[in-house]
């Protein structure tokens, strides 16, 4: 075979890469096959497809092997020897297929020998306790000609140590028999690498077995197969991550030489003093290659998705690899943070999780959460370098560090919620907010509110529907609130018509309606003697969700607020003086529903003496008032005069803080258990996409030149270009509107 030059060529192709033509030859056989000796098939992008094949075929082995071994361990096996031929069989198998298309010639290796050296360096792993196999241990055929694999004990004690967490990080010294077969090594010796700054969580790194002088200065963190979740316990607790150097001089720097020749992708996971949380991605296939064309993250997130759902039958149409790839950096951060309790690592107030996805002109490539764009964060090691990969390095904590007390509760819902949201204190030096978290609303004591099925009439749900209302060919009777039609789109969103109506209505209130009570019962809590005239209350559009006496079932698309909160929300210490503030931790699109602002449910009455009998020194959150349907009788008595106050008794809406006109958020009335409007929800919705880390915010309404209202309105700092609050600053234009007015008294 060695004489078919275009055989020689790809084999040359392959060996760019690392991949040695014993490993090629089988492949390329097989491909042949398939491809009916189209070699342009093969050589097509620079032999990509030959390079993906003998990807899929590693991956393969290893997960082979990896079902073997477990049941080896079971004991319910076979013993080793036979695991060992029957590797042999399978392997000499397809190369000894008749039909081959090429007349190969056998290496002066074995073909099976690289197979078998990986088993058996494997198997000493398995033999030492782990049943993680790893292509950490496979034999390094470049550096050594294929004859000593190169696990060593040093490899045992690692891959032992991380096997409770299923990863397989590694480091290994170049004090060692020699440095493992790395072809973006070789390139990066000698050079020196900017800091990427990044740290891995204490008390997680596998190297704990090594006494901290063993400990090279600085230790690959790489993960494969697994959380990757590692850090070292040496007494120094803080490591920054920096990109690798291999520094021939000094014996304790440590190479990324966790993989031999057939393993050709890696990720390595870290973590900033900012709180990113960085996956990088290299992919050994790439390297190299002039013709590499950086993959669009997305079709590569889809392809993945495509295959999981294939191969491990995920039925659940909302799997997402991308939410999977959040929750790691998420689960990564939060074990970070729980490390011994606290940690010195922070994370920013822009902290966030995004995967790194490394190519080879050395440019970092990241993607936000939206998974849309890709954006250049720019090179982040020495000009030579073909990869990153992350180091960790022992460092002292810095004074600035140790000022810091880094505080972060992991769900301030207390698992109330189905999502959990935390809270983050970068300072750590915050007042935590005093109040009992509420998943649902709870009335305080006077306000009157009566759900029965007896006041459900038969137009107002839908017993004889089934599933889901909204895949119905006409929209049933709880579309009749809505003009029959749904206020929800199949996409769980609010419909753009809708939500364009209800902000518009904050925008220009004078072209809606406003309904002025005779009697206004929030004129009369404040002086029930001699009420002023009622400033007018906007009537607004309510959402009506199915709920109990319908016949469809929860996942019913028109039953979105009753299910809770979804997506992933912050508690943080905003940076503007606005004490704390609701954050998203994923992008949210226009119209979706975040969380609804639950509290006690007062009377007018009651949160007027409550607020009387405060003491002023109490940060208000602002409650609203129920009055989005008071139009619809003439005269209100107290009890059905309803508002939220979520001072006290909450949820994370009490965190949101307000934004004049062009908050992110708006809130909408739904009706969910009665038809009697003086009792609904006040729903959440984003007016725009929001992006991951942005600060939800809401507009309150707040007239702030209304000095008589009780609630003395704070010092704005929203630092929108709308913002209505003048005083004190200066001139500032503003486009100013009069406030439709939710806040209650
Ligand atoms: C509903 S709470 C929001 C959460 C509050 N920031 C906290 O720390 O609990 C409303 C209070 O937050 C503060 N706040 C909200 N928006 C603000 C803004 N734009 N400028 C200044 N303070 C604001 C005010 O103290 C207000 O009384």
């Amino acid at each position: 075979m060695e004489h078919n030059p275009k055989v020689l060529k790809a084999f040359s192709a392959m060996k760019d890469l690392g991949i040695p033509p014993k490993i090629v030859k089988p492949i390329l056989k097989e491909l042949l096959k398939v491809y009916y000796n189209n070699w342009e098939l093969i050589e097509e992008d620079n032999y990509r497809t030959l390079a993906d094949a003998i990807f899929e075929w590693g991956e393969k082995e290893q997960r082979e092997y990896k079902a073997k071994v477990s049941i080896e361990c079971d004991g319910s096996g076979p013993p080793k020897k036979k695991h060992l031929e029957q590797r042999e069989a399978q392997v000499s198998s397809s190369t000894d297929n008749k039909n081959t298309v090429l007349d190969l010639e056998e290496d002066a290796v074995p073909q099976t020998s690289v197979v078998q050296k990986m088993i058996e360096s494997s198997q000493s792993c398995v033999k030492d306790g782990n049943t993680e196999p790893s292509f950490h241990s496979l034999p390094t055929v470049s550096s050594n000609n294929g004859k000593d694999p190169i696990s060593s004990d040093l490899y045992l004690k690692e891959t032992k140590s991380s096997s409770k967490r299923g990863s397989s990080a590694l480091y290994s010294s170049q004090g060692r028999d020699g440095p493992c077969f790395d072809p973006m090594l070789k390139e990066k010796k000698h050079k020196d690498c900017r800091s990427e700054d990044f740290v891995v969580p204490k008390g997680k790194q596998s190297v704990n077995d090594v006494p901290h002088s063993a400990l090279p200065t600085s230790v690959v963190y790489s993960a494969l197969q697994g959380t990757g979740a590692s850090s070292s316990t040496g007494s120094r607790s803080t490591k920054h991550l920096t990109s690798p150097c291999v520094d021939k001089q000094n014996k304790e720097v440590a190479s990324a030489c966790n993989y031999g020749e057939t393993l050709l992708s890696n990720f390595v996971i870290a973590s900033s003093p900012s709180g990113d949380v960085k996956i990088s991605l290299k992919c050994n296939t790439a390297l190299r290659q002039r013709n590499f064309l950086t993959p669009n993250l997305e079709t590569v997130l889809e392809f993945l998705e495509n295959k999981y759902q294939r191969s491990y039958k995920i039925v659940w149409s909302q799997f997402s690899v991308k939410k999977l790839l959040d929750d790691l950096c998420e689960s990564y951060l939060e074990l970070v943070y729980n490390s011994n309790g606290k940690s010195l690592i922070r994370r920013s107030s822009t902290g966030n999780c995004l995967p790194y996805n490394t190519v080879p002109n050395r440019k970092v490539l990241s993607i936000g959460n939206s998974g849309k764009e890709l954006i250049t964060k720019g090179a982040s090691c020495s000009e030579t370098s073909n990869s990153l990969h992350l180091v960790v390095a022992h460092q002292q904590p810095t004074s600035h560090d140790r000022k810091r007390p880094f505080r972060k509760i992991n769900d301030i819902t207390k698992g109330t919620e189905k999502a959990r949201a935390s809270l983050l204190d970068e300072g750590g030096n915050e007042q935590l907010p005093n109040f009992v978290y509420i998943p649902q609303n709870i009335v305080y004591q006077n306000a009157y509110i009566h759900f029965s099925l007896a006041r459900i009439a038969d137009d107002d749900c839908c017993s004889s529907c089934l599933g889901d209302c909204l895949s119905l060919p006409v929209p049933c009777e709880c579309a009749r609130d809505t003009g029959g039609e749904f206020a929800y789109t199949s996409q769980g969103l609010l419909k753009e018509e809708f939500l364009r109506n209800r902000i518009s209505m904050n925008v220009e209130p004078q072209k809606h309606f406003r309904f002025i009570c005779n009697d206004c019962p929030l004129e009369r809590a404040k002086n029930a003697n001699n009420p002023e005239p009622c400033k007018g209350h906007l009537h607004r559009q309510f959402i009506k969700e199915c709920w109990r006496k319908c016949g469809c079932d929860m996942q019913c698309g028109n039953r979105i607020v009753q299910r809770g909160i979804t997506c992933k929300l912050q508690v943080f210490l905003t940076s503007e003086g606005k004490g704390w503030g609701l954050r998203t931790l994923q992008d949210l699109p226009k119209g979706a529903f975040v969380c609804e602002y639950v509290g006690e449910v007062l009377t007018n009455m009651e949160l007027y003496e409550r607020n009387n009998q405060s003491s002023g020194n109490e940060r208000h959150t602002y409650p609203v008032l129920l009055d989005a349907d008071w139009g619809s009788e003439a005269v209100l008595k107290d009890e059905d005069a309803l508002c939220l106050d979520a001072t006290f008794y909450g949820n994370l809406a009490r965190f949101i803080n307000h934004r004049c006109v062009d908050a992110n958020l708006i809130d909408i009335p739904v009706e969910v258990e009665t038809p009697d409007h003086h009792y609904y929800h006040l729903a959440f919705f984003t007016k725009r996409k929001v992006d991951a880390l942005e600060e939800l915010t809401w507009d309150y309404g707040i007239d702030f030149n209304d000095h008589n209202h009780p609630i003395k309105a704070f010092q704005c700092c929203c630092g929108s270009a709308f913002c209505q609050d003048r005083r004190g600053k200066g001139t500032k234009s503003s486009a100013l509107r009069k406030p439709t007015t939710s806040r209650s008294s």
